[in-house]
């Protein structure tokens, strides 16, 4: 494609999603009259696809200078990199399979800009903040932490006492996780299997790693479309409840034996390895959409491996003992690395609190540490979003409130 034709993409799938994200196109429109970024600069490191750039353009809107790279190599879309290169005042500096040195140097372009607000993805940039970059942390306002695995090496670099930043947990808004985790991950998971093998759900078995939010939409989706699902789990609780939700589960051990088709949703290392390999069934599919590529150890794939063919766009064929283990988009998230990611609907929630969240820490002075999103922001995207939906509910009379707040009425 032409540098014209990339731009005319991007500009059309940018201008599709936003169409379908009513919540961040208030905020938009607060943030236009309002310019609450104004002398703002917004270093950014997420998937670069229309979703995103809908969320970079609202920063820059609200008076922002905005500069973004990829979080994960296998994410963006070239399109909308091209287009959000035409917009004033963002820089985009993502491009389609980098390879792991063109990531860094990406991040580090990005954080050229002396960024005071980073948004994450991962934390990769607030890693690079914290170890090569430390000289820019004096002037940092404040960060924003889209998903679980952020959060996790977010927390930890708290416990360590090597966070020196205030970070807001966007992952953990009551309208991220339960909506974006859930039905994000699960719909458009399968969106990234299918349209990649073209091949049939219904009657499958299909072995879920991990039922957390992400697995539970994924396990969720699988049944709906007619797989026999079984769910793998380290947390008795979350076991418990996969199997009363309908599913079998058991150990990975086990169910490597059975599945055809296999999703991690765990954030963990080594989901799956050689010893999963080695008993599983010819033709088996594997998936990840949880974390990086670490969640099925390809490095263990590749050395049992007699030979490796890619045979078709995204799967990758091992050869193993005569039999034949295919892996889609290199073991990295297949939501989008083989996909176009979560649905829009579901985004415009997760990105109208990450835009909030922005808005918040340039309003008020943070200490350094993982803050929770605060509660009436949620709240405030649940009911933009429930406006937008048309949907009215009820409201506590007076009384109700008295009675709920008292302990004197019993049996
Ligand atoms: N693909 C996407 O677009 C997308 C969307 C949201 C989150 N994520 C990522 O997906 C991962 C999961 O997120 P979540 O919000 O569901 O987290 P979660 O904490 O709710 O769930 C993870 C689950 O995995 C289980 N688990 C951990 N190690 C395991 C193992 N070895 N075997 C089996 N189960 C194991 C945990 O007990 C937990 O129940 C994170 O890395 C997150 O960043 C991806
Ligand atoms: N960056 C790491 C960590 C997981 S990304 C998972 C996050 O991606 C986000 N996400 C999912 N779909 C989209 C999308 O279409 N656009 C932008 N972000 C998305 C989602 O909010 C979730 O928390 C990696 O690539 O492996």
């Amino acid at each position: 494609m032409s540098e014209k034709e990339l731009i005319e993409s991007g500009d059309m799938k940018i201008g599709w999603v936003r169409n379908h994200m009513p919540v961040l196109s208030i905020i938009r429109e607060n943030f236009e009259r309002e310019q609450p970024l104004k002398g703002h600069k917004i270093a950014m490191a997420l998937h670069v696809e229309a979703k995103t750039a809908a969320l970079v353009e609202t920063l820059a809107i609200g008076g922002a200078e905005v500069a973004i790279t990829g979080c994960n190599p296998l994410s963006t879309q070239d399109d909308v990199s091209a287009a959000l290169n035409t917009r004033d005042n963002i820089d985009c500096y993502a491009k389609y399979d980098c390879c792991g040195d063109e990531y860094y140097e990406a991040i580090d372009k990005v954080l050229d800009m002396k960024p005071d607000i980073t948004i994450d993805d991962g934390a990769d940039l607030i890693f690079k903040l914290h170890t090569e970059r430390q000289d820019m942390l004096p002037e940092i306002l404040g960060g924003c932490e889209e998903t679980t695995t952020g959060i996790h090496r977010l927390k930890a670099m708290e416990k360590d006492g090597a966070l020196k930043m205030p970070v807001i947990a966007v992952n953990d808004a009551m309208t991220k996780f339960l909506f974006d985790n859930r039905y994000g991950t699960g719909q458009s998971s399968w969106d990234g299997i299918m349209r990649t093998t073209n091949l049939l759900v219904a009657g499958k078995t299909v072995v879920i790693g991990g039922y957390g939010w992400c697995g539970k939409g994924a396990a969720m989706r699988a049944s709906g479309l007619g797989a026999d699902v079984v769910v793998t789990e380290i947390d008795p609780i979350r076991a418990l409840e996969a199997r009363m939700d309908g599913h079998r589960v058991m150990s990975m051990s086990e169910a490597a034996k059975y599945g055809d088709i296999f999703v991690t949703t765990t954030g963990n290392v080594d989901v799956l390895t050689r010893k999963h390999f080695e008993v599983m069934k010819d033709g088996a599919i594997l998936a990840n959409s949880g974390h990086f590529n670490v969640e099925i150890n390809l490095e263990e794939l590749t050395a049992m491996a007699d030979s490796i063919n890619i045979v078709r766009k995204n799967i990758k064929e091992y050869n193993v003992a005569g039999r034949k283990i295919n892996v889609l988009a290199d073991g990295r998230l297949v939501n989008l690395a083989a996909g176009d990611g979560h649905p829009a609907e579901v985004m415009d929630m997760s990105f109208a609190n990450q835009a909030q969240c922005v808005k918040y820490i340039a309003d008020n002075k943070l200490e350094a540490g993982v803050h929770p999103v605060p509660r009436d922001l949620d709240i405030y995207v649940a009911e933009l979003k429930l406006k937008s939906l048309g949907i009215e509910i009820d409201e506590l009379e007076s009384h109700q409130t008295e009675y709920m707040e008292g302990w004197e009425c019993g049996t």
